[in-house]
């Protein structure tokens, strides 16, 4: 029986190849910064206010003036294509489903357009800059002639992260049957028969691109570190705005000096991320971040953190804290995997439903009312832990009073 993420989890985990499975869950080198976006959950308690009203509970919020039954975005993951074929067409349906908004990873297997025109939820397009600025360009214009609302910047990715296990996988695009994955595959035949219904196995908004036809295999981390530009600066910021009419994101911010940068040039809304704990280790987690960047920014831009979400009561949480919205990757891609687009809302039913019940109980019926009187950060068990991240983070401690979320 399904209850939680987890349980979706376990599921996901069931129906995929091992190369696969690790491909989603992975993140990099130690997977200090992974589980530090779990663990920084942890450290923020609830203050509950009792006999409050709270027979009708609000959960909507807007983000970039896009009105959301439930503050949560479907992050861009790559490959979302390999879960289930059409995944990502599935998962943006699942979005529109429930009010939800969809962001398609530049590294997607369904196309741009095919994307835009399988689903009616609000879409942002997230961009990885190419060293061929031609292509990136005509990303652009594949997405703005598509309809994508919003551009979404994803900023820490200078260099492909250190995962080791797609090494020990050997796990290439499109996916290989070796000697090594004969006996996993032969397991996950269901897989393969549902793979085999796929449009395609490899980066579908690049099928033209020479590279890919020329290669039969590559390895993710090989072809994107050959293809992604690791010069992109703050100049590219600006030049996206005169070949992007719409707003503009930046994924990836995780200090409050990119974070003023980035208000400066009037970018509208910064996602604190570090992009699941599959780049930079040793990052402290997306939530004890969170306060530093939400300080520096004072209003000016949106802000939504992504990494780590599990739970309803960690996406209330993070907009006590000051977030708009929380994004979430791995929990949507768990529930694809287990069950394609009712999988995929399956999993946003239970995060929202885990918002309500958590408002409920912590008093606050709307999420506008949050605001940082509904967390401690004092409990004294935080206060013993020897090397916690919290304390990395300047003022993470101070929690004045005041809504943020408005
Ligand atoms: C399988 C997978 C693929 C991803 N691909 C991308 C991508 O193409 N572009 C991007 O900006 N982030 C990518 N991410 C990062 C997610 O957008 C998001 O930051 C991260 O998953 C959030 O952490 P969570 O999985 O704990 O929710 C990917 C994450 C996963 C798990
Ligand atoms: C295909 C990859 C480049 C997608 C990505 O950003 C990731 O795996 O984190």
């Amino acid at each position: 029986m399904i209850v939680n993420i987890e349980d979706l989890r376990h599921r996901a985990r069931r129906r995929l190849p091992k190369a696969v499975f690790d491909y989603v869950e992975g993140a990099s080198e130690d997977g200090f910064t992974a589980a530090a976006n779990r663990r920084g959950f942890d450290r923020y308690l609830f203050r509950a206010r009792s006999l409050v009203d709270v027979s009708v509970v609000d959960r909507t919020t807007t983000v970039l003036g896009e009105k959301l039954a439930t503050p949560l975005i479907l992050g861009p993951t790559g490959l979302a294509g390999l879960l289930a074929p059409r995944g990502e067409e599935l998962a943006a349906k699942a979005a529109a489903s429930r009010g939800a908004l969809f962001t398609l990873s530049t590294m997607s297997i369904g196309t741009i357009e095919e994307v835009a025109s399988a689903s009616t939820a609000p879409l942002w397009f997230q961009l990885y800059v190419w060293r061929d600025r031609g292509v990136t360009r005509s990303l652009v214009e594949r997405a703005k002639a598509a309809g994508y609302r919003a551009l979404c910047l994803t900023v820490d990715v200078p260099a492909m992260g250190n995962r080791e296990n797609d090494r020990r996988n050997g796990f290439t695009i499109p996916p290989r049957i070796t000697f090594t994955n004969l006996l996993d595959v032969f397991r996950h035949l269901g897989w393969v028969l549902r793979m085999s219904s796929s449009p395609r196995a490899t980066f579908g908004n690049f099928v033209d691109l020479p590279e890919l036809k020329r290669t039969d295999a590559v390895s993710v981390a090989q072809f994107t570190n050959a293809q992604f530009d690791p010069s992109v600066t703050w100049k590219d910021v600006e030049w996206l705005r005169t070949v992007w009419p719409g707003p503009l994101v930046l994924k990836g911010i995780s200090c409050a000096e990119d974070a003023r940068r980035a208000v400066e040039l009037g970018v509208e809304a910064l996602i604190v991320s570090n992009h699941g704990g599959r780049q930079l280790d040793f990052l402290p987690g997306a939530v004890d971040v969170l306060p530093e960047v939400v300080d520096a920014v004072e209003g000016r831009s949106e802000i939504i953190l992504d990494g780590g979400i599990r739970r309803g009561s960690d996406v209330v949480k993070a907009i006590a804290m000051g977030a708009r919205a929380c994004m979430i990757g791995r929990p949507f891609l768990y529930g694809l995997a287990a069950n394609g687009q009712a999988g995929v809302e399956l999993a946003l039913d239970i995060l929202s439903k885990e918002i309500d019940r958590t408002l409920a109980l912590l008093g606050r019926p709307r999420l506008a009312d949050l605001d940082r009187s509904a967390l401690r950060v004092d409990a004294p068990a935080l206060l013993d832990a020897p090397a916690s991240p919290l304390r990395l983070v300047e003022g993470a401690r101070r929690l004045p009073a005041g809504n943020t979320h408005g």
